[in-house]
Order: structure tokens, then sequence, then C-alpha cells
């Protein structure tokens, strides 16, 4: 579905990406870790178009680019636009389309309810809803159109434990009911554990290390032990 071939990325003298190849096969999930600048932002934002690659090929179900109306995006923070009620967030889209307010309020409702949010918090803005809530709205945009790829930035990231628990389990059903093929990228464990089938870990501007989420406790990996440790000694620099 998604394929990458010896991807390179610098800015300036910068090497981000180094030669990334990496393939994510339909319905699959890979989560993407890495310490801080190891360059998953970049990474996605090349599968995205936003960020060009110097070198390298990346296909996306065949296709040389993405198709816009074929994915959705949790971003860190959920992103929601302040100024717009929570369904107008949700139907974003929708209403781009010419269907009816009404119509978008029902699709709307119908993806709030699918993550845990009640009807009445439609026509609430974001500001009034919790952190956690925010991450469900942000969680139903990105499944509103329901896109065949969706990708997680950091889905977890500013919640509590629970609330974190709850958004990696909602991820997961909701991806594996949809088919969809996903990438998330994150720094926790616990999410890597709870959404992925496949994980790859980059570093040094490549994937150190790839496998199954079941294969993690196995690996002897430096690199890979030091990250799920958080140990600060080992191969990764900390100086970063
Ligand atoms: N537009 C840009 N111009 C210059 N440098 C950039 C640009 N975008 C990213 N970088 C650099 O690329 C490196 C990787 O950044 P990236 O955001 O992908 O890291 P990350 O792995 O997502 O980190 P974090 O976990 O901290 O979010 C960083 O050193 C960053 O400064």
């Amino acid at each position: 579905m998604i394929h990458l071939r010896d991807v390179h990325k610098s800015f300036g003298g910068h090497k981000v990406l180094d030669g990334v190849t990496l393939d994510v096969a339909k319905g699959e999930s890979l989560v993407v870790i890495g310490g801080s600048g190891a360059g998953k932002s970049v990474l996605i934002k090349c599968i995205l178009g936003l960020v060009a690659a110097d070198s390298g090929t990346i296909t996306v179900d065949g296709k040389p680019k993405i198709e816009f109306a074929h994915f959705g995006m949790l971003f860190q923070g959920a992103a929601l636009f302040d100024s717009l009620p929570v369904w107008q967030n949700v139907a974003f889209r929708h209403l781009q389309t010419g269907i009816s307010r009404n119509q978008a309020k029902d699709i709307a409702i119908a993806k709030l309810r699918r993550v845990g949010l009640s009807a009445d918090n439609a026509d609430k803005y974001p500001a009034e809803l919790s952190g956690g809530m925010q991450k469900r709205a942000g969680l139903a945009r990105a499944i509103a159109t329901e896109p065949s790829i969706i990708f997680f930035d950091e889905p977890t990231t500013g919640l509590d434990p629970i609330m974190a628990g709850v958004i990696n389990r909602l991820i997961r059903e909701i991806v594996t009911e949809m088919g969809a093929t996903t990438i998330t990228i994150t720094h926790d464990m616990t999410s890597v554990h709870a959404i992925a089938d496949k994980v790859a870990m980059l570093h040094a501007g490549k994937v150190q290390w790839t496998g199954k989420t079941s294969e993690i406790a196995a690996s002897d990996d430096p690199h890979l032990m030091q990250f799920i440790h958080g140990s600060a000694d080992g191969p990764i620099s900390t100086v970063r």
C-alpha cells in the first residue's frame, strides 16, 4: 500500500533521512518510533507530499502522490479549529463537498458517537472540551470521510495514562473495523503495544530496526533496547 525506497532528505547540510526503505501493507498498522529529531515527522511529511524528498521513491496505492481525499490525519494536540463548533470541525471536508449542512451535521454526530462523544457536544466549541474529548473529536475528524489511510501524530501526547489507554483502544478498534492502513508516530511504548502490527525505529536517518510488536521483547538491538527502556546510556546520543 505504502512503499518507500531509499528515501533521502536533507535540510541545508543536515541529513535527516538517509536512505529510508519501508513497506506498509494494506490494512496494516505501522508505528514509527525514534528519538526526538530522528526524522519521524519529516518522514510522514514526505509521504503526504508536504515535503519533497531529495531522492528515492514513495508510492501510495501504486501512485507517486497521495490522494488527498483518501487520507485522514490526527494531529498532535488534536489541532481543531477554535472558531468552529465541534461538528463543523468533524465534517470539515464534507462541508466543502456541497452536501447539505444537515447531512454534514448528521455525519459528524455519527462519527462523534463512534469515538464516545454524545450528540450534545456537536454544537460546543473545542475550548469547551477537555483534552481527552478534543482528542476524540480530532479522531472523529480523521475518520469522518472513511479514509483508506490514516496518520496519527503522537495521538496520546498530553493525555493522562487512562485517557491515553482509551484513545489507543479506540484507534485500534476503529482502524480494524475500517480496514484502514495507518502510520502512527509515537514516543509512547504503551501506544506501540496497543496499536502496532509492525514497528519501525528510525535512527540516524535510517530504519534501524523493524519487526512485529511481538518481536520487540526478543530483540537485542541496542538502539531499540535503549529506546524502550528509556535509558540515558546507549548508542543514541542524548544531546539533540
Ligand atoms: N522545514 C525544515 N527545515 C529545516 N530543518 C527541518 C525542517 N523540518 C525538520 N527539520 C529538521 O529535521 C530533523 C528531524 O525533525 P522531525 O520533526 O522529523 O523529528 P521527529 O523525529 O519528528 O522529532 P520529535 O519526536 O521531537 O517530534 C530535526 O533536526 C529538524 O530540525
